[in-house]
């Protein structure tokens, strides 16, 4: 009988190939290779799937199908009663054979009892369970309890608890997207403590609460009444890219700092959670998976804005020492007693390739009057100043974020800008230069404004703008250059005329400029990529400069000095500390054969598909 027992249980549904068991195996199987890789809460899952318990419940699940399947009838609907009174005969006989004797120690075995109870419930259909009934006097404000366990694993639970400072009741303050309460779907804001593991929490500080918690293992248990349900909000997900860089362990303010998540200048962030008019509740992309964690509203950041973690807001007066700039400036008084025209005929002779010449096409933008007026000492130059500019973008300095969205070009929208800035001596020019030239039918910088006169050779429109003084303030007062400047009693600057020109040519017009101006060219029109030129290592500045000059002053370009290196790479530290924000991409100017690539691989990227700041766009021009 005990063989026959054994065969029945053999020839059970459950190993075919697509059976829940079989399919469990798959599953733990491929868990386990996540566990290889590293993917975060695999092991947990692992282990849940591989529980013996779960394969137990599997296999009799399975049972219950293939006998829903065959739908057995019971024989008898009383077995266990008819056992027993086999057993009282058996007890009566004076010499049972040994047969007799077998059966009626399969009979009284408490498991064969138990089965045969088990079979005469069914067979009754007597399986609901029978609830005690209600007690008369059942209070009427009585409150559901709701029980939540949670296994805890190395994540944190996800969720903030606060006191009600005039009951002391605890509640659950917010369920971080994401996080193990989240994902539970049973705890929601509002709902109040009860207890945690068993442990009553009337009257206790939150932070005993969490004390309970930290010293719990394994499953947690809460009880909690439930607040009443709210209705779901659709929130619609946004990105942004952050403005400033936000530290939740030094924000006095944050509600629970081990829920906040820091963040630095130029992140992008996906705004998961913004129902909380003080928090929000945000991911740092790429890594959607995390949980999120808290960061500050833009309105909680404008009202807290002067305490002492809003660091750093865009200074539109921050001066960055261009390279050599003093020794430009102190050089200004003898140089201002030659030809005010001098620097340009220098440079074309000295640089013939610089000149704007070039195998049958000309590349306007590169004149050395054109180039020096920036490089003069702040302190006299004549400077396009953005930040008195009515259409310049101030909303750096009150919004913590400006939101982006995936830029997918339509083919008929003009390319977008695209903008190079470093440090002085990093190479900007070198680089554009090389762009324009190894495919001028695709790239193009804008034609400059100037109001000095045309040489012999130069025609209007192709090397400069040639235009008036008188006309030139007048484009000035009107916001029409990105950046103007004055070099030798004559004006130079970048229209913007200009660059819509070259867009609309449809070519990408790449420029380079000072950081001050990047607030000008941040338009929906022009879509900016700014692309930061940063230089390698002192080390390899070294190395890979050693024939390369610089505009030293407005006469002589010079070959670079330690000095010149270190200098352009305080210059980077410092462009890079106070403008970060506002860079799309990062690209460090080492070989530059390298850097040219790159730096093409970036602007296709820009051209094709990437993030672009749109909230903040439509304040502008
Ligand atoms: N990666 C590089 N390797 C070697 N030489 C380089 C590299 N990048 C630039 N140079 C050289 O460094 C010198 C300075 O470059 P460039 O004139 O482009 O600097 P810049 O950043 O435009 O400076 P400025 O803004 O002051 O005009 C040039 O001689 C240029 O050829």
């Amino acid at each position: 009988m005990r063989q026959h027992v054994e065969t029945e249980l053999m020839t059970h549904p459950g190993l075919h190939e697509n059976s829940l068991t079989k399919i469990l195996e798959d599953v733990v199987e491929e868990v386990r290779l996540s566990i290889d890789k590293d993917i975060n809460g695999a092991d947990l899952l692992h282990s849940l799937l591989s529980a013996p318990w779960l394969n137990s419940l599997l296999r009799v699940y399975e049972c219950l199908l293939e006998y829903t399947r065959t739908s057995p009838r019971p024989c008898l609907l009383y077995a266990s009663t008819l056992s027993q009174e086999i057993m009282r005969d058996m007890r009566s006989l004076t010499a049972p054979s040994p047969e007799a004797q077998e059966l009626y120690m399969l009979l009284r075995a408490r498991h064969f009892q138990a089965l045969l109870s088990a079979h005469d419930s069914v067979a009754q259909k007597d399986y609901s369970p029978v609830l005690p009934p209600l007690p008369d006097d059942l209070p009427e404000d009585e409150e559901a309890m709701r029980i939540v366990c949670l296994v805890k694993n190395k994540q944190p639970l996800g969720a903030t608890i606060k006191k009600d400072e005039k009951t002391g009741e605890i509640f659950i303050a917010r369920v971080i997207h994401g996080g193990l309460a989240d994902r539970s779907g049973l705890l929601y804001p509002g709902d109040k403590l009860v207890e945690v593991n068993g442990e009553p929490v009337e009257g206790l500080e939150p932070v005993q609460v969490i004390q309970i918690l930290i010293h719990s293992q394994g499953t947690i248990l809460f009880k909690v009444i439930p607040n009443s349900p709210q209705p779901p909000t659709s929130q619609a997900t946004l990105y942004m890219r952050a403005m400033v860089d936000y530290n939740p362990l030094q924000d006095p303010s944050i509600p629970c700092p081990d829920a906040g998540m820091a963040f630095s200048k130029g992140d992008l962030l996906q705004i998961v959670d913004q129902r909380d008019v003080q928090w929000w509740q945000a991911r740092l992309l790429p890594n959607t998976t995390d949980c999120a964690g808290l960061v500050p509203s833009p309105s909680h950041f404008k009202s807290k804005k002067r305490e002492f973690w809003w660091s750093q807001s865009y200074q539109a007066h921050t001066c960055i020492k261009s390279l050599s700039a003093a020794d430009v400036g102190e050089e200004e008084g003898a140089f201002e007693e030659k030809s005010a025209d001098a620097d340009d005929e220098a440079f074309e002779t000295e640089e013939g390739e610089h000149s704007g010449h070039m195998e049958g096409f000309y590349i306007a933008g590169f004149r050395y009057s054109l180039r020096l007026w920036r490089r003069r000492a702040p302190r006299k130059r004549r400077q396009s100043c953005q930040s008195c500019n009515p259409n310049s973008c101030h909303s750096a300095s009150t919004s913590p974020y400006e939101e982006v969205l995936n830029y997918q070009r339509n083919r008929s929208e003009p390319p977008r800008l695209i903008v190079l800035l470093g440090p002085s001596g990093v190479g900007v020019n070198e680089l554009r230069r090389r762009l324009i030239k190894i495919n001028p039918n695709t790239f193009q910088g804008p034609i400059p404004y100037t109001t000095r006169l045309p040489r012999s050779g130069e025609v209007n429109g192709r090397e400069y703008h040639f235009i008036t003084k008188e006309l030139f303030e007048y484009l000035m007062v009107n916001h029409k250059f990105i950046e103007y400047g004055e070099h030798k009693r004559h004006l130079y600057g970048t229209c913007f005329d200009s660059i819509k020109d070259v867009l609309d040519s449809g070519k990408t017009c790449i420029i380079d400029i000072e950081p001050h101006c990047i607030h000008a060219v941040r338009t929906k029109k022009l879509k900016p990529y700014i692309i930061f030129v940063k230089p390698p290592s002192l080390e390899h500045m070294k190395l890979t400069r050693t024939d390369a000059k610089f505009i030293a002053n407005s006469y002589f370009k010079t070959s670079f000095r330690d000095e010149d290196f270190e200098k352009i790479e305080e210059a980077a530290r410092i462009m890079e500390a106070q403008y970060s924000q506002f860079f799309d991409c990062v690209i460090v100017n080492d070989r530059l054969q390298d850097t040219c690539m790159d730096l093409f691989a970036a602007i296709q990227h820009a051209q094709e598909g990437a993030t672009v700041d749109t909230s903040q766009l439509d304040q502008l021009r």
